[in-house]
């Protein structure tokens, strides 16, 4: 393990919302992560923390709440020269701090990164965790990820692959 490198995490401004566009894309392209249009991030750029070396945006990830003790973990990318050390980790650790904060105490994710969740703590999930009255007032939204996390048909061939994982805080 090499000594911990120069990066600071930190909450999200509107100056970052292209670089997390930027940063998002290529996984897009790949079919890893949900598409977000600009108009969508700068929408939710108070949900987004950033990881910062040198003044350069090298990491990102969100925080998007569902429910009373029920929240996501979105959108969660470290550039690749900056990988394995330890941004990742400590987006979600910012995040998991962000969502006790808020009084959530279980988070999602959908991913692929299977083992890297793991780690953290996250379990595969099979079926619902929400209980029927919750589920059909998240059914109600219009949010894609929540669609995603119900696993409604229309989003089957975005989630295709990945694994639907929780964590409780
Ligand atoms: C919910 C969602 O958003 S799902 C989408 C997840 N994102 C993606 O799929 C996009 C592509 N993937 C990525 O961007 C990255 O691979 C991530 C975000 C999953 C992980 O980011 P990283 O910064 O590489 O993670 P991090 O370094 O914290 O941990 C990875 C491993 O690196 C190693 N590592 C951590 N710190 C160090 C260090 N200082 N020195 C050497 N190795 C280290 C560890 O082995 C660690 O494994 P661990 O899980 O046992 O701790």
């Amino acid at each position: 393990m090499t000594s911990p490198a120069p990066f600071v995490v930190r909450p999200a401004g509107t100056a970052d919302v292209r670089r997390i566009h930027e940063l998002l894309e290529p996984f897009v392209q790949k079919r890893i992560l949900l598409g977000k249009d600009l108009v969508v991030l700068y929408g939710s750029v108070q949900q987004f923390v950033v990881a910062e070396a040198d003044g350069v945006v090298i990491g990102c990830g969100a925080l998007h709440v569902m429910w009373e003790d029920l929240g996501e973990i979105r959108t969660l990318i470290v550039h690749d020269e900056w990988l394995h050390h330890g941004v990742g980790r400590a987006i979600v650790e910012t995040l998991e701090e962000r969502a006790r904060a808020l009084g959530v105490s279980r988070l999602f994710c959908l991913t692929f990164e299977v083992d890297f969740f793991t780690r953290r703590g996250f379990a595969e999930i099979g079926e619902q965790v929400v209980d029927p009255d919750v589920y059909s007032q998240l059914v109600r939204s219009p949010d894609e990820g929540v669609a995603e996390f119900l696993d409604l048909a229309h989003v089957k061939p975005n989630t295709l692959g990945n694994t639907r994982m929780l964590k409780h805080l």
